[in-house]
């Protein structure tokens, strides 16, 4: 399997935004280091899921780049996506993983080395650990973790930590070096006035 990207985007579906515009000033900096989450909001339908994922799949691969698809996974199969995230209230890891098959990428979301263990044991091809920061993109996830909580994680498992909630570019070097493999964002590009620019910055901080 060729290895993960390690800048994630997830799309912003909330009103008012343009998911694909973002993703495609995204693709046009980090291209095969992007991978795009598609997420959309709980009171979205399947078709719209579909029609959303369908057309970032379409996106990705001229670059090569892979396309995720949260929660929805049998939206992430009819799509042909590279796999599927799941977390707390989804399918359970070991059933998405028989759901997605081998060869696919499966995020599971952990915020503390005990919940991380047991995903990578069923299953789990990377993590998403967090909220790293207080975030206003997501209600109700419990308080901030902080990089301190980024690097438990990281030193208890051995799959690629993808950090995420609230963060920013100026964070990422303190990530890495807690162990972080990547990061995951929404509103850092999604609320950029450049995303492009936004994403080349990511970007660099997460290479150099
Ligand atoms: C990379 C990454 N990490 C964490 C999450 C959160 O997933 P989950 O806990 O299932 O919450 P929802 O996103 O489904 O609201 C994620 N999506 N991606
Ligand atoms: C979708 C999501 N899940 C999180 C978690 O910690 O599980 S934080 C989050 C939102 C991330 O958006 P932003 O980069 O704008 O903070
Ligand atoms: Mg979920």
């Amino acid at each position: 399997m060729p290895s993960l990207g390690r800048l994630h985007l997830i799309t912003d579906s909330r009103p008012g935004r343009d998911p694909l515009a973002v993703v495609r000033a995204a693709l046009s900096a980090a291209r095969a280091e992007l991978v795009v989450q598609v997420r959309v909001e709980d009171d979205a339908t399947d078709r719209e899921t579909y029609d959303l994922a369908s057309r970032v799949v379409a996106l990705c691969a001229p670059y090569r780049a892979r396309c995720l698809v949260n929660d929805r996974l049998h939206v992430a199969l009819a799509v042909d996506a590279a796999g599927g995230h799941v977390g707390a209230d989804d399918l359970p890891v070991d059933a998405a993983r028989r759901v997605l098959g081998p060869a696919a990428l499966l995020g599971a979301t952990a915020r503390d080395p005990g919940t991380a263990a047991v995903a990578v044991a069923a299953g789990a091809s990377y993590l998403g650990v967090g909220p790293c920061n207080a975030t206003t993109t997501k209600d109700g996830l419990p308080a901030p973790i902080g990089v301190t909580g980024v690097r438990a994680v990281a030193e208890a498992v051995d799959v690629p930590v993808v950090a995420i909630g609230g963060v920013t570019a100026a964070q990422v070097p303190a990530l890495r070096a807690a162990g972080a493999y990547g990061v995951a964002v929404v509103g850092a590009l999604s609320a950029a006035a450049d995303p492009a620019r936004a994403t080349a910055e990511l970007l660099k901080a997460l290479t150099c």
